[in-house]
């Protein structure tokens, strides 16, 4: 790792915390570099927030270290100036203006009001400044929040879910923002459950199921996940499942909207007809071997490889993961 990396950068070292019987967090390692937005991602319940607050020293880990520059948050001198954080949905007080808002918060970030409209300018709230927080739309409430952790222009930010209940532009909108800042050399730490809500937003990924790492890389990396594949349609559900089975064809391992079977889109024996979901082979070879069997197909496509079907493979999101999955990855420059 270089010199600003550390300087910088999130490092998260063989981190556990238990509630009692749950383990939310499970010997989890990671790093987050600087100059580049990361998605920490996982479904509901994985242990995001756990680790954003072990980060932040508002949970003491069971074991393991989370630190951000290389210090533990307790040992920064002065935390606002490094890292800046917004956790769930911030409560901000109906009837105060958003600049008072931010004037109650400057003292505490250790700065001057007339920061409070440099970044309300910042998330392009200036026209809203004196207006009451409590007729804010859900977005507007999000820029806030956002102004609120960069009061102090720190160089670390954690984001939990800052896209929840944002409207497309208001996401295009967060999008723009959060690159420019990483494109500033900020370390950019954004949580969300969706990964298609952030995929165009982030460099890297971070992803995490049940409190454990399940894969770590770049996103160009996990987008090489997906296999090709196609999508086969037959009105002869018998004929079609033995076909896959003498070709020695895989069922694709990512079906969303399946059954709960592997690749099966409808249930073998099913009245009508059968769609299953190949993985390793293309729509030709499928053809052609379908024509020379006799099968009556009905549809035949690429499958659907989006980036949403691999997280949902990975965090065991209903199927199982593909075996790439098997042996997570840190992000290329990370610590090993
Ligand atoms: N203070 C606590 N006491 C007991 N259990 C907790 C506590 N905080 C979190 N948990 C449990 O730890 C697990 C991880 O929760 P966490 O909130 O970190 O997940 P998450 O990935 O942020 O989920 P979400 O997206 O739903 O916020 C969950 O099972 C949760 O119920």
């Amino acid at each position: 790792m270089s010199p600003t990396a550390v300087e910088d950068g999130i490092s998260v070292r063989n981190l556990s915390k238990s509630f009692g019987a749950v383990r939310a967090v499970d010997d989890l390692s990671f790093d987050v570099r600087p100059g580049r937005v990361t998605g920490f991602l996982g479904p509901n319940g994985a242990g995001k927030t756990t680790t954003l607050r072990m980060l932040l020293g508002l949970v003491e880990p069971t074991s393991g270290t989370a630190t951000i520059s290389g210090r533990r948050y307790a040992d920064i001198e002065r935390p606002q100036r490094v890292v800046g954080a917004a956790l769930e949905a911030a409560s901000f007080h109906p009837g105060r203006t958003a600049l008072d808002h931010l004037r109650v918060y400057a003292p505490q970030a250790g700065v001057a009001d007339a920061r409070a409209h440099e970044v309300l300018g910042l998330v392009g709230l200036s026209d809203a400044a004196r207006r009451r927080v409590g007729g804010f739309s859900l977005g507007m409430r999000q820029r806030l929040a956002l102004a609120t952790t960069l009061l102090a222009d720190p160089r670390v930010l954690l984001l939990d879910e800052p896209a929840n209940g944002l409207d497309p532009e208001g996401i295009r909108w967060l999008r723009v923002f959060l690159r420019a800042l990483a494109a500033e050399g900020r370390t950019v730490l954004v949580s969300s459950h969706v990964l298609s809500e952030v995929e165009q937003t982030v460099d890297d990924v971070v992803i995490i199921a049940r409190g454990r790492l399940v894969h770590a890389s770049t996103l160009a990396d996990l987008e090489r996940l997906a296999a090709p594949g196609v999508r086969v349609t037959s009105p002869d559900v018998a004929g079609l499942h033995a076909l896959v089975e003498r070709q020695g064809w895989a069922l694709a391992p990512l079906a969303p909207a399946g059954d709960g079977v592997p690749g099966a889109l409808a249930p073998a024996g099913a009245a009508t007809a059968a769609t299953l979901e190949l993985r390793d082979v293309d729509a030709a070879t499928v053809g052609a071997a379908a024509f020379r069997a006799g099968l009556e197909l009905h549809a035949l496509a690429p499958r659907d490889t989006g980036l949403e079907s691999i997280f949902l493979g990975l965090t065991g999101g209903g199927t199982p993961p593909p075996p790439a999955a098997a042996a997570p990855t840190t992000p290329a420059g990370g610590a090993r």
